[in-house]
C-alpha cells in the first residue's frame, strides 16, 4: 500500500502491455501498475441499452449474426481517412483492443467486437466512443 505522502504521480509509461505510473516518494521514485482500463468483460444485458444507445444514435448498427457493432465513415480523401485510422490504431494498440476494418480511398468501415469473448465488451464501447471523437474532429 502506498502511503499518503506518495500519492503524487509524476507521469505514466508503458512496460510491455502494462500501463505504469511513476510516483514521487521522499527519497525514492517508485512505479506501480495502473488499473488496466477499460474492462474486457462482456456487456451485461442490463447495461447494454445504456451504453449502446448513444452509439446507435451516432450511426452504429448491430452486425447481423454476431454480437458486434458496425459503422461506415466517409472522409474528404485518403489522407483524412488514413489520419483518422492512424489515431484510432494508436489508441487501439494502447488498449490492446483492435478493430476489424476496411478502407478504400476515403471510406473506412469499422466492426468492433471482442474476439476473446465472441461478443461486445466494455472495450468495444470505449473504443467506439474514441472513434467517434476522432471522426468528429
Ligand atoms: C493477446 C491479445 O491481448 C489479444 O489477442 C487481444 C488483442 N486485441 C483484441 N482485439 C479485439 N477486438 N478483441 C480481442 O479479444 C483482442 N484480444
Amino acid at each position: 500500500m502506498l502511503s499518503s505522502v506518495c500519492r503524487q504521480a509524476l507521469g505514466q509509461f508503458k512496460l510491455g502491455r502494462q500501463n505504469r505510473q511513476l510516483i514521487f516518494c521522499p527519497n525514492r521514485l517508485i512505479s506501480k501498475k495502473m488499473a488496466s482500463s477499460p474492462k474486457r468483460t462482456k456487456l451485461e444485458a442490463g447495461e447494454r441499452d445504456d451504453v449502446l444507445s448513444p452509439l446507435k444514435k451516432a450511426g452504429w448498427t448491430m452486425v447481423e449474426g454476431r454480437d458486434a457493432i458496425y459503422k461506415e465513415f466517409l472522409f474528404k480523401d485518403f489522407n483524412e481517412a488514413f489520419g483518422f485510422m492512424t489515431r484510432v490504431a494508436i489508441q487501439a494498440d494502447k488498449m490492446d483492443h483492435h478493430p476489424e476494418w476496411f478502407n478504400v480511398y476515403n471510406k473506412v468501415q469499422i466492426t468492433l467486437s471482442t474476439h476473446d469473448y465472441s461478443g461486445l465488451s466494455h472495450r468495444d464501447v470505449t473504443l467506439a466512443n474514441f472513434v467517434e471523437k476522432c471522426a468528429n474532429k
